[in-house]
């Protein structure tokens, strides 16, 4: 018989002091049949996120729930790198630690892994069952137009390019980070573009992205820069 998968969940947290146990009691919920890891990388959140983390850690243990803080915000992308390095697991599942990635479609990502035996399973707000939930026009208009760009310019089959309720095997993870530059949002983007060009067999599950409750989105104006430039980049990649 196979080995039993081992997943390694990422979540990074910047001032999610109020959502992180909440996501954590739910990943506990739905994964508890499955061998598993949680990586919380604090970027030494104001409110106090890190404090809610140990806590977490006492009550679930140090198999469990894993701690590698960082000093200061240093953007999206390379929290996820920073955690990675520190993955047991042979898969790897990033998402976000405002309930706007719900961790009850965790299993429809691992099943659908299994179905194809694919590298990555990537969440999706534009497939048929897919969608958002409480966003104002001006979050619509951004991320359409961020697809939109990417679509016009590099044509990713794949419907939801700066989604990042992701799951990746282990090694392609990696391989696909030492390739990668970008250290804020438009890292997911980069990520599968590169997984497209690499011919990796990519997966995608419809999800509902749900605006978060409490707390406030931190993409500002510069990431917005930022994904212009990056797309740019790609598109002149060989
Ligand atoms: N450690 C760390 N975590 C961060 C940082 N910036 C954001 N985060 C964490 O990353 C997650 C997403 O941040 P949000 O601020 O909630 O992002 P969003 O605006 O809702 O954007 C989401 O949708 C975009 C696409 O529309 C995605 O591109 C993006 O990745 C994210 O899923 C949250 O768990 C947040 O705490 C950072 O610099 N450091
Ligand atoms: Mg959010």
């Amino acid at each position: 018989m196979s080995k039993v998968p081992f997943y390694s969940i990422l979540l990074p947290t910047y001032n999610e002091r109020e959502n992180l146990p909440v996501v954590v009691a739910l990943i506990e919920e739905y994964l508890n049949d499955k061998p598993h890891e949680i990586i919380i990388i604090d970027d030494n959140s104001p409110d106090g996120t890190q404090h809610v983390a140990v806590e977490l850690q006492h009550q679930l243990g140090p198999e469990r729930i894993i701690l590698r803080p960082r000093s200061g915000k240093l953007g999206l992308g390379s929290a996820y790198v920073h955690g990675s390095k520190f993955a047991r697991g042979d898969f790897i599942i990033i998402m976000d630690v405002d309930l706007s990635h719900h961790p009850r479609y965790i299993p429809s990502f691992i099943e659908k892994q299994r179905e194809g035996d694919y590298d990555i399973v990537t969440g999706s707000r534009y497939l048929p069952g897919g969608g958002v939930a409480g966003w104002n026009l001006k979050r619509k208009i951004i991320s359409c137009g961020a697809n939109y760009l990417t679509q016009l310019l590099l044509r990713p089959p794949i419907s939801d390019v700066t989604g990042s309720f992701r799951l990746y095997r282990k090694s392609i993870f990696d391989q696909l980070i030492n390739a990668c530059t970008s250290k804020g949002y438009v890292f997911q983007m980069e990520m599968i573009v590169r997984a497209v060009k690499a011919k990796l067999r990519i997966a995608q599950v419809p999800i509902i992205f749900v605006d978060r409750l409490y707390g406030e989105s931190k993409l500002g104006g510069q990431e917005v820069v930022l994904f212009a430039k990056g797309v740019l980049q790609l598109t002149f990649l060989d």
